[in-house]
């Protein structure tokens, strides 16, 4: 932090694309153009003079000029811009705005742009306009711009060069910007450090003479310790996406500031081990494992997020216990997996997945036999959670009974009746179809004993998890002829990868309906998976809002004008009034204060009223049982 001894170095800013997200040229010329019928090409061929200046492709005065030539813009122009540029304040200097109106005095804004659209832009975030050096147009007597002030030295080429001559800076000067005059500055010895400014644009001749690059603003605060927002910038936070979730998720992630990896399959848990160190946010779906071993190499592991439903796959206790909340999209794919899970039936009970092969093969075999309409036929449902209940519905609807077992009490819907015991439902139905959960103790839930129990020739179907099913007994009761027919959408063991080849027993079995898990796989769910898991993970960050996590005991304190603190603990009688005892020791007052715990970890969000120190947060962290402790800001 600067104090007396050790003052912030002169901070030199560029403006456009550096403290605005845009060229100010380019938008004045978007707004001087409107209705022009040449519009959009006159402002690309802007833009592209833009951006050869910036890259140092051609000179700066060249481009300037040419670009001015092109304008055909008015003074009454201007406040328009100006309003514009208001709403484009880069998001990472907006968000430290307070950063600005404390250390003003040391903020300079040179920019071969235009102080006329500059200075009322800085003006908001407390730079004076003796702090803003900029060129200045001409304008004729119809207030038509004509050009630039030619005496400016920042109209010509090297004028950042000169400006800093002129300004004579007493100290250490950092000079942040996007384009390669900025780093000439540094180039001529007039800086001591040249940060790349990449949040808005990258240029690669830009960031390749960078003595840093800067994805944020938050990230130059955080380097220099200076006091900043958030407690951590964005762009540090690692996420790791396997299996290929839908685009939107790496994009919504991106646009909040992260650094994504993705993996299009899935890893194994030594590849997983290799990949995990410095991930704060990991993306699965539902094959890769997430064991101890993983997430003991998981040094950063803040949060996980099941891009599916079934969160079998992750050793959820082990993530608690680690600090680790884990999210998943309970709802997102329950629709697609009813339609899969209706068609089946049918297209069972009508043999298609005999008559499909022999059609292509050119043999034409017309036959009722061993086909049946499913109206009136009863539906076995066994696990009436999200996807069983809501194909109660769906199968009702077309005229089937249903009967439902589940271990838990349900809310039975329509007409949907009961099952006392599972044995009850076998001896009774038609079709028997598996929506039980993937938990350890349902292995083999489903073998020789109960597909016993089914009626001849009645129809089995596996939509679940391929471990609830013992798939020797299965294919031995297809084989034997006591099943009239299957459909299967997962396996004990699944290919990693498309290229993989698909080995299981119940291939070539007659009237078995085999898809390589699909049931969550339509365009709908897994765009509505890719929205909603990434929306829990950066609430979980943003705010410590735990709602719908799996494995942590749920929060959700409303934000409030404060500074937040998150403490995960193991959850032993004490922790929390310690907690507070540091607290009251350094004189921080608490404004709101939520714990919740579980069989194993407590979890405490706790917003205080003032800026903390290093101090207060290393007693946090030192208090007996703490798993992880956070400031969010
Ligand atoms: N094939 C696919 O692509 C696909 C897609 C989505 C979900 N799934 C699987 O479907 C499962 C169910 O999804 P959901 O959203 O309905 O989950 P859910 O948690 O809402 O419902 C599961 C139900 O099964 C019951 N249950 C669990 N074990 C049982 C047992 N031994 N006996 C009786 N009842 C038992 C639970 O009490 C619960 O009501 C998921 O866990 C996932 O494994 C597969
Ligand atoms: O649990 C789920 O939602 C399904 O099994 C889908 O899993 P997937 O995303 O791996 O297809």
């Amino acid at each position: 932090m600067p104090n007396a001894a050790a003052p912030l170095p002169y901070l030199v800013f560029d403006f456009d694309s550096t403290f605005t997200q845009v060229e100010g040229l380019d938008e004045l010329a978007d707004i001087a153009l409107q209705g022009h019928p040449d519009q959009a090409k006159v402002v690309g061929q802007i833009k592209a003079l833009t951006d050869q200046g910036m890259a140092g492709e051609i000179g700066f005065q060249e481009s300037l000029a040419k670009r001015l030539a092109l304008l055909g813009a008015n003074e009454r122009h201007l406040a328009p811009l100006i309003a514009r540029l208001k709403t484009k304040v880069s998001e990472s200097i907006r968000r430290n705005g307070n950063f600005f109106r404390q250390f003003a005095d040391r903020i300079y804004v040179v920019s071969s742009g235009f102080r006329e659209f500059i200075e009322p832009v800085v003006a908001e975030f407390g730079i004076p306009a003796s702090h803003v050096l900029a060129n200045t147009f001409t304008f004729d007597a119809a207030g038509n711009i004509t050009g630039c002030d030619p005496a400016n030295v920042l109209s010509r080429d090297g004028g950042k060069i000169r400006q800093l001559v002129l300004l004579d800076l007493n100290g250490p000067v950092y000079v942040l910007g996007d384009g390669y005059t900025d780093y000439q500055i540094r180039e001529a010895g007039l800086a001591h450090r040249f940060y790349a400014y990449t949040e808005n644009v990258s240029r690669p001749s830009v960031v390749a003479h960078a003595d840093e690059v800067l994805p944020t603003f938050d990230e130059f605060l955080y380097q220099l310790r200076l006091p900043m927002t958030l407690s951590y910038p964005k762009n540090r936070i690692k996420v790791l996406l396997l299996e290929n979730p839908d685009a939107r998720a790496a994009e919504l992630f991106r646009l909040e500031g992260y650094q994504v990896e993705e993996v299009k399959g899935g890893l194994d848990e030594d590849e997983l081990i290799q990949r995990i160190e410095g991930v704060s946010l990991l993306g699965i779906r539902s094959k890769t494992q997430v064991t101890q071993r993983v997430l003991d190499a998981a040094n950063r592991l803040i949060g996980i997020g099941a891009f599916c439903i079934g969160t079998n796959q992750i050793d959820l206790t082990a993530a608690m216990k680690k600090g680790v909340a884990v999210f998943n999209a309970p709802f997102s794919n329950t629709r697609s997996v009813v339609e899969l899970t209706l068609a089946e039936l049918i297209v069972l009970a009508r043999r298609i997945p005999e008559k499909n092969p022999k059609m292509h093969a050119g043999e034409w075999d017309k036959s009722a036999s061993g086909s049946f309409e499913i109206r009136g036929k009863t539906l076995g449902i066994v696990g009436y959670g999200n996807i069983g209940s809501q194909l109660s519905v769906v199968a009702e609807a077309v005229g089937m009974k249903v009967m439902y077992y589940d271990m838990a009490e349900k809310l039975q819907l329509g007409n949907a009746v009961k099952a006392r015991a599972l044995d009850e439902l076998l001896e009774q139905s038609d079709v028997v179809t598996l929506h039980i959960d993937g938990r350890p103790e349902n292995e083999n839930f489903f073998g020789a004993a109960e597909f016993a129990r089914m009626k001849k020739g009645a129809l089995f179907i596996n939509n679940a998890r391929g471990h609830v099913v013992d798939v020797p007994a299965l294919a031995a009761a297809l084989r034997s002829g006591h099943l009239g027919g299957a459909a299967v959408d997962v396996f004990p063991y699944e290919p990693k990868t498309n290229n993989e080849s698909f080995e299981n027993e119940l291939r070539g079995l007659p009237n078995v309906l085999l898809t390589p898990h699909i049931g969550g796989s339509t365009a709908e769910a897994q765009r509505n998976i890719a929205e909603f898991v990434p929306e829990r993970l950066m609430q979980y960050i943003n705010t410590g809002n735990t709602q719908q996590s799996v494995n942590f005991p749920n929060i959700q304190l409303p934000t409030q004008q404060a500074h937040r603190l998150i403490h995960i603990h193991a959850n032993v009688p004490g922790v929390l009034a310690n907690i507070n005892n540091v607290l009251a020791r350094h004189h921080v007052n608490i404004l709101g204060q939520y714990l919740k715990t579980n069989e194993h970890i407590g979890y405490v969000i706790t917003d205080i009223n003032r800026e903390y120190d290093h101090e207060v947060i290393q007693a946090l962290r030192e208090v007996e049982h703490t798993i992880k402790f956070r400031v969010l800001y």
